[in-house]
């Protein structure tokens, strides 16, 4: 069936969109077949040989190759030639089968029959507007969305069809011009910068013939650009595929007019060392003639990770090489201005907003957005910010997906490609939409037929310039991780509190379904911090009695008979450890670090300032030596601070780390221990701070420990977690809060119930086999056949597809109770006395260190 597509779905005008004529159907034309060829008009595109496999590659923008290439076609001789391995010379129409609309007139409405029975060439009115049909658009290229686009996605060879051609001489193929013709006499000015047939040289992909033509004005030679030798044999290989993809994302070799790519690899994939190796290959070689392609770099960082930068420039081409500067207080950006040595200015999001004035002024070639999932938002301050330097060559790095949410989907996406995915109502007409409605369980099979495609195509667009690794490729060079999820016994004053709280009117009022002023999450905050420590929430209620305006405690009574469930001494400065089940067991956790592993280093994670000021008043209290880096760190000490706990010979002991307040991008491999004291509603969060020691560059075996509270609200947000990650494939947007999360009466049900029978709510959920044996409780490390007993193979599963993947996931993880005989883990053994239950999980086996 003919299907013409709205008007409203169209991007952009009409007039840009390459319109199909086929040539059978020229209806003015009395044209030989050669001659119609030529009387196609700039906006028909052709493609060549074997580059026609990719539908997206005749979608040419550059009317200059249309018309040279119809040249080529008919004079069998193009004005300037191109370097080319091969050609065939063959040239053919591109589609065959597209619809475009012209809208001029208005009408009068019109029945499918009608439309079926239009021709092509052919005239109607629809909705009060003349068409004309152009052509025909195949039930695939509807589907998938392909007949929207505009001209994108010229794309040029795959990275692995580019990198399996031959090289051939760079200096062979040299084209003749008379302005060019001095210049290239002497072909040995365009040797490469190193040898490309050295043994392990690292070699870029040449350029095609479509590249060479729009790139290559002045037909100067090719020359080979060879990833300098000293960076390379530092390369991982999963790195060198990161430079070739960077390289022809910002060359424009992939897409056609395009110079942005997205590096989305999770968290400690040395995305950092990729760009500086990119950076370092562009400042000082060139294809044509070996100019080289970039003079200055902008690498744009949250402020943490400034003085990071600069260090890993040092870390891997030392000082001589390249001189970076760092935008600080010590050094102003007119320094920057003013000196021809750097190459680099590395600023922070704050500092750019600053000096954005003067920055405008700079000609930067390559602009580097490290950790740019900030960029989400096109509205922001930030994005208008970037979006206002002229450079095109732009790159966003992030460990975090980006493609959970759509819109900020398309902020990414419009930041590094601008119009690629056309205005922000198409896309959402012919993207979000029905991907979105296809997503729905009311969705009819159709709406999730277009859905699958529309995504399907839209990955295929996008995923010509973003590339996501995971942490798989890294694990071979890194040491064991031991990750275990420890639920521990809440204290008693705990569970007597806990209760009072779930009792109280505002959760009442909560499961009745009256969520007006948000008293769920007054709810779920209050009961967070009983989890950390009952002195929070002490605190917390006491400030509220002396600021007794404070509106929703009063409203709902909320803390109505709590204070009294507290010795009447009760002094929060003078906690004590046991009235914490959590922190009673990190208390035991620590010695039996010191003792047993006294050179390792441990990081200490909370969400919380406040609970982040209990843990350090423990370390003050046992003597230990530790660090910090909070919200409140100034941007200039923190690499300070980092380096320090980081160095061999340091004596501190912890770093006290609020993830929210700048975990993203930090290097804490000192530690070998990462204790995350409290539980995130997201799990992004949590990976990300789990990600700062377990990187490359570690020594030792890395312990990974979480901690939760038995049977509590804990559990519950452990539970979402997994179930979000499972079900979505991949982690959520570091900036959702609770506050951004729906909960339903039935989920708040759910939240506001404590367990106080179980061991771990969470391994009850799994249906796990070893309940009904009570294996658990008889487990043994040893022998990893009979505690993982209850891993269910495909033949096992039971097929509930409710479940998500991740909790059956879970299930394969070794686990077992507190009550084990034996726990075979030395620092485990030591806190089990405070502990229920256990899930461990060891990547990168090998004996326990
Ligand atoms: N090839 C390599 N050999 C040895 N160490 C490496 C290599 N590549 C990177 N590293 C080191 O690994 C650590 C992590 O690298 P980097 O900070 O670039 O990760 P990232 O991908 O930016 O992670 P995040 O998303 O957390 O910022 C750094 O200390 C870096 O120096
Ligand atoms: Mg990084």
């Amino acid at each position: 069936m003919r299907r013409s597509s709205a008007p409203s779905q169209l991007q952009g005008s009409l007039a840009k969109k390459p319109r199909f004529i086929p040539p059978g159907i020229i209806r003015t034309s009395n044209l030989n077949e050669n001659e119609k060829v030529n009387e196609l008009g700039p906006n028909i595109t052709f493609t060549e040989g074997e580059t026609t496999k990719n539908p997206l590659l005749h979608l040419q923008t550059d009317s200059r190759i249309c018309n040279s290439v119809l040249s080529a076609v008919s004079s069998k001789k193009s004005a300037r030639e191109i370097n080319i391995g091969k050609s065939t010379g063959k040239y053919w129409p591109k589609a065959t089968g597209e619809v475009s609309v012209d809208t001029t007139n208005t009408g009068t409405a019109y029945t499918l029959k009608d439309l079926d029975n239009l021709n092509e060439g052919e005239t109607t009115v629809i909705g009060g507007k003349e068409i004309e049909v152009m052509g025909k658009i195949s039930s695939d290229d509807y589907n998938s969305g392909r007949c929207f686009q505009s001209s994108v996605g010229s794309s040029c060879l795959t990275t692995s069809q580019i990198t399996q051609k031959p090289f051939s001489n760079p200096v062979k193929n040299i084209c003749k011009s008379n302005t060019e013709e001095k210049n290239i006499d002497d072909s040995s000015n365009f040797k490469p910068r190193h040898d490309p047939y050295a043994q392990n040289s690292f070699v870029m992909p040449r350029p095609d013939k479509s590249h060479q033509w729009i790139f290559n004005k002045n037909c100067l030679p090719l020359v080979d650009v060879v990833v300098d030798p000293y960076l390379v044999h530092h390369l991982r290989p999963h790195q060198k595929e990161g430079i070739v993809f960077l390289y022809e994302c910002v060359m424009g070799m992939r897409m056609n007019g395009r110079f942005g790519a997205i590096l989305a690899d999770e968290m400690g994939l040395g995305k950092t060392l990729q760009c500086i190796s990119l950076i370092w290959t562009l400042l000082r070689q060139g294809l044509y003639g070996g100019k080289p392609i970039i003079k200055k770099t902008l690498i744009v960082t949250p402020g943490s990770l400034v003085t990071n930068w600069r260090k890993e420039f040092q870390k891997w081409l030392g000082t001589e090489r390249i001189k970076v500067f760092t935008l600080d207080q010590a050094h102003k950006i007119e320094d920057f201005i003013i000196s021809p040595l750097y190459s680099v200015l590395i600023i922070s999001y704050e500092m750019l907003l600053r000096c954005l004035d003067q920055i405008k002024n700079i000609k930067f070639d390559l602009l580097i957005c490290d950790e740019g999932h900030r960029l989400k938002n096109s509205s922001i301050k930030t994005t208008t910010a970037l979006v206002s330097l002229s450079c095109e060559k732009r790159v966003i790095l992030t460990g975090t997906p980006v493609q959970n949410d759509l819109q900020e989907f398309y902020a990414l996406i419009e930041f590094v490609n601008p119009g690629i995915l056309g205005s922000l109502s198409s896309y959402r007409k012919i993207y979000e939409e029905p991907i979105i409605i296809s997503r729905e369980p009311s969705a009819t099979q159709e709406e999730k037929k277009l859905g699958e495609k529309r995504a399907a195509e839209l990955t295929r667009l996008t995923g010509l310039f973003i590339l996501r690794r995971t942490q798989e490729v890294i694990n071979k060079y890194l040491p064991p991780k031991i990750e275990s999820v420890i639920f521990c016994r809440p204290g008693i004053l705990q569970i007597e509190l806990y209760r009072k709280l779930l009792s109280s009117q505002a959760v009442r009022f909560c499961l009745q379904g009256i969520l007006e002023n948000a008293p769920h999450l007054l709810c779920i905050g209050a009961l967070k911090k009983l989890c950390n420590h009952p002195c929070l929430l002490f605190k917390s209620l006491k400030e509220k009695e002396n600021n007794s305006s404070s509106e929703q405690y009063e409203e709902y009574n909320f803390s109505e008979g709590l204070i009294d469930a507290y010795p009447a001494d009760y002094n929060p400065n003078t906690f004590s450890e046991t009235d914490s089940g959590k922190l009673q067991v990190l208390t035991k956790l620590l010695a039996a670090i010191r003792e047993l592993s006294p050179s390792e280093k441990v990081v200490l994670v909370s969400n919380y300032t406040q609970t982040l000021n209990i843990l350090q008043a423990v370390c003050t209290r046992h003597g230990y030596t530790c660090t910090r880096l909070d919200g409140q760190t100034p941007v200039v000490q923190r690499q300070q601070i980092v380096d320090g706990f980081n160095c061999k010979h340091s004596s501190v002991f912890i770093f006290l780390l609020s993830s929210k307040a700048g975990g993203v991008g930090l290097n804490l491999i000192g530690g070998s221990h990462l204790i995350l004291y409290d539980i995130d509603w997201n799990p992004a969060t949590d990976i990300q701070a789990m990600a700062r020691v377990w990187r490359d560059g570690q020594k030792h075996s890395v312990h990974i420990y979480r901690l939760l509270t038995t049977g509590t609200i804990e559990e519950k947000i452990y539970q979402r977690q997994i179930s979000k990650q499972g079900l979505s494939g991949a982690v959520v947007d570091l900036a959702k809060t609770s506050e951004h999360i729906q909960f339903s009466v039935e989920e708040l049900k759910n939240l506001f119930t404590l367990h106080e029978d179980s061991d771990c709510v969470t391994h009850d959920l799994l249906d796990c086999e070893c309940v009904e044996k009570k294996e658990h409780q008889a487990e043994s490390l040893e022998e990893p056949s009979t505690y993982r007993s209850c891993q269910l193979g495909p033949n096992h599963q039971k097929l509930d597809s409710k479940k998500p993947l991740s909790m059956s996931q879970l299930k394969q993880w070794k686990h077992f109770s507190g009550k084990h005989q034996n726990l075979h883990d030395p620092f485990l053994e030591r806190i089990k006395e405070n502990v229920s239950f256990i899930f461990q999980n060891v990547t990168n086996q090998a004996p326990v260190k």
